[in-house]
């Protein structure tokens, strides 16, 4: 491992205990019936604990896209072809009437008021230069998984740095809350293979249907994912990030790192952003404690994942898309969990008899 990665993992604290306690002594005292706001009011304890103060704020948002192909994509498991991912950072990058940006990230970010960022990761086709992206590509495309390791462990790297240098730039920019997020035609794929390697599961209960495959698909992808495991028995989190992993999903796990290091929040958006938590849960044991589920998405196994990491998810609105749309939808909730701590009186300060 490149000693910049240990020196974030070695950063990375446990949130701050005594803002915590306030917080909790705090809660309990706003005017509204004990527990009425619900999930929200452990959430705001929680957020108070990232923070470090019992008032938390969460100012700037900001969803950072990675995008890759995977050489796992020519053995047929996706209901896409993996020219989308190029095209797909092309519609990231579009002016539109709106604003820059045409894709469901774009649109969702735009209503909720979060910055995006885009990060060629290893697309496979050279991209035009363009301000807006952030280039970061060591090779174009990440090798079949199915037959041969995805990276090597300097690629790997490389790109958990690069991730890392994103989520710091967002944060120096003044995000206080970082989402992760993907673009990579095979990518649910390989986080199936990481999954079931890093939670011990069957290619079964961890390989979905992604973008839609039919059942056909479906039985072939969890073949390849079988092929896969069976090829390799590592099981360290990093070697398997190597051997199972795309460069996308290394990108992921250096922002989860950096902005945990840095005490901000991040939130999870889907099953592929869960592969990548799961390898830092690995890395460091204090790494969940900064993580928020969004919503619990429609693909077989991110309850398992969600599990593993001890999060609860915030919604099930059915999502499977990915790009970070639904850790973007939950950033409304928790800016209004942080609210509510930060902004209602106590009984005593109102006047309000209890
Ligand atoms: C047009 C389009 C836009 C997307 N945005 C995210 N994904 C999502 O689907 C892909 C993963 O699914 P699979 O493993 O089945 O290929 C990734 O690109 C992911 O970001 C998209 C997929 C498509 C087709
Ligand atoms: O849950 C996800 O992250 C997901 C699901 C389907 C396709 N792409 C991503």
């Amino acid at each position: 491992m490149h000693p910049d990665i240990q020196a974030l993992i070695d950063q990375i604290g446990p949130p701050d205990h005594a803002a915590v306690a306030r917080a909790g002594a705090r809660q309990v005292q706003l005017t509204k019936p004990a527990g009425s706001l619900g999930d929200l009011e452990p959430l705001s304890i929680r957020l108070a604990g990232v923070l470090g103060s019992e008032r938390p704020e969460l100012r700037g948002a900001a969803v950072l896209v990675a995008a890759a192909d995977h050489g796992v994509a020519a053995e047929g498991v996706s209901a896409y072809p993996a020219e989308v991912t190029q095209a797909m950072v092309l519609n990231l990058l579009a002016d539109t009437p709106a604003g820059r940006g045409g894709a469901a990230v774009n649109a969702l970010a735009r209503s909720a008021g979060v910055e995006v960022y885009l990060m060629d990761a290893g697309v496979a086709t050279e991209l035009p230069p363009h301000p807006a992206l952030y280039r970061a590509a060591v090779r174009r495309g990440s090798r079949n998984l199915r037959h041969e390791a995805a990276m090597t462990p300097a690629e790997r790297d490389a790109l958990i740095l690069a991730g890392a240098a994103l989520a710091r730039g967002a944060i120096e920019a003044g995000a206080d809350l970082i989402v992760p997020g993907e673009l990579g035609i095979g990518n649910t794929t390989s986080a199936a293979a990481l999954t079931a390697r890093l939670l011990n599961l069957s290619p079964q209960a961890v390989t979905g249907r992604g973008t839609g495959v039919d059942d056909g698909r479906l039985a072939h992808k969890v073949a390849v994912v079988g092929d896969a495991l069976a090829r390799t028995p590592v099981t360290a989190p990093l070697d398997a990030l190597a051997e199972l992993g795309g460069f996308e999903i290394a990108a992921m796990l250096g922002m989860m790192l950096q902005a945990a290091a840095l005490r901000r929040v991040v939130v999870l958006d889907g099953f592929v952003e869960g592969s990548a938590a799961l390898v830092g849960a690995g890395l460091s044991p204090h790494l969940p404690d900064y993580l928020f589920a969004a919503g619990e998405c429609a693909e077989v196994g991110h309850a398992a994942q969600l599990q593993a990491l001890g999060l609860r998810p915030l919604f099930r609105l059915g999502l499977r898309l990915g790009e970070g749309t639904g850790g973007v939808l939950a950033v409304p909730l928790l800016r209004a969990a942080a609210a509510s701590l930060r902004e209602m009186q106590t009984f005593s300060e109102a006047g309000v008899p209890s």
